[in-house]
C-alpha cells in the first residue's frame, strides 16, 4: 500500500462534552487525499466542536484523530506537542474562518497577509516572496495594485479571498474551513464558491467544511456527514445523500432548502 492509499486523517469515537451539555459524541471517519467532506446540520448541531476536535484547538472527552505527515508517519494529533501542533497549523493545513477578521491580520497589507504563511515554511528572498504574494493575489481574483494595502480596507468578498490566498500559498494537504461564504452576498457567495472550487481541486487538496448551506455541501463536497445533536445521523456521497436521503432529519433538512 502506498502512502496515497492509506487515509490523511482517521477520526475515531470523537466525543466532547462541555460539562453536562454533549459538544459531539462517537464521531469516526477516515478523510483521504484530495477529498472534500462537508459537515451539515443545523445551529448546535456540533459541527464546529468537531471541527475544533480535527484541528486539535478543542481537546476531546473522548476518541482520537491520527493524522499522516508529509514524512508518511501517522501521527496522534493529541500527542503532539504545542509546537508541532502550531508547526502543521502553519504549513500543512489552512483553517478558513468564517470571519475573515479572525484568520487575517488586520494591519499588515495584503502582500504579507500572504508572504507571512511563506515566510513560516522558510522562504526568505522577499522577491520571491513578493512574487508568489502576487501571483496567489491574482488567483484570488484581488488586483495587483492592492498589494500594499490592508485588508481593513477590503470588501468582505475580498477579505475572504485574501484568506483563502493566505491559506492555500503553502500548499496544505489539508484546509479546514467554517461557514466560508456565509456573511456574503448571494452573487459574490456563488463566485468565491466557484473560485473555491477551482482551487481546491487544481492543488488536490483535502478539505473538510462545515456549513449549514446545503447548496455549498453540494458544490464543493465529494462526501457529506449530516449530524444532529452532535451526532452523525448520516454520511455518504454528496449527491447520493441530498438526492436520496434515507433519514428523516435529512430529508427535512433537503426539503427546507428546496422550500426556500
Ligand atoms: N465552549 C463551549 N462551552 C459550552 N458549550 C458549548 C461550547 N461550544 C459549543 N457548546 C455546545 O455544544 C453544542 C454544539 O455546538 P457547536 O457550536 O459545535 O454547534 P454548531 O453546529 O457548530 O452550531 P452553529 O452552526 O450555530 O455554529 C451546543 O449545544 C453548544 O451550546
Amino acid at each position: 500500500m502506498t502512502h496515497n492509499d492509506s487515509p490523511l486523517l482517521q477520526a475515531r469515537g470523537l466525543t466532547k462534552h462541555y460539562g453536562m451539555r454533549l459538544g459531539c459524541a462517537d464521531v469516526s471517519f477516515d478523510l483521504y487525499e484530495g477529498e472534500v467532506l462537508a459537515v451539515v446540520g443545523e445551529s448546535g448541531s456540533g459541527k464546529s466542536t468537531l471541527l475544533g476536535l480535527l484541528s486539535s484547538e478543542v481537546e476531546p472527552t473522548a476518541g482520537s484523530v491520527h493524522y499522516r505527515m508529509r514524512d508518511g508517519a501517522v501521527r496522534d494529533l493529541f500527542a503532539l506537542s504545542e509546537a508541532e501542533r502550531r508547526f502543521l497549523l502553519r504549513t500543512d493545513w489552512g483553517f478558513v474562518r468564517q470571519d475573515a477578521r479572525d484568520g487575517l491580520r488586520m494591519g499588515v497589507s495584503a502582500g504579507a497577509n500572504v508572504g507571512e504563511r511563506l515566510m513560516a515554511v522558510g522562504a526568505r528572498h522577499y522577491g520571491r516572496i513578493r512574487e508568489s504574494a502576487l501571483d496567489w493575489l491574482g488567483r484570488v481574483e484581488i488586483e495587483a495594485d492592492r498589494i500594499d494595502d490592508t485588508p481593513a480596507s477590503f470588501s468582505g468578498g475580498m477579505r475572504q479571498r485574501l484568506q483563502i490566498a493566505r491559506n492555500l500559498v503553502t500548499r496544505p494537504r489539508l484546509v479546514f474551513m467554517d461557514e466560508p461564504t456565509s456573511g456574503l452576498d448571494v452573487s459574490v457567495q456563488a463566485r468565491l464558491l466557484d473560485l473555491l472550487r477551482g482551487l481546491v481541486a487544481d492543488l488536490g487538496i483535502a478539505v473538510v467544511i462545515v456549513t449549514h448551506d446545503l447548496a455549498v455541501a453540494r458544490l464543493l463536497s465529494h462526501r457529506i456527514m449530516v449530524m444532529r445533536q452532535g451526532r452523525v445521523i448520516e454520511t455518504g456521497l454528496t449527491d447520493q445523500v441530498l438526492d436520496d436521503p434515507h433519514e428523516a432529519y435529512t430529508q427535512l433538512l433537503v426539503s427546507s432548502v428546496l422550500a426556500a
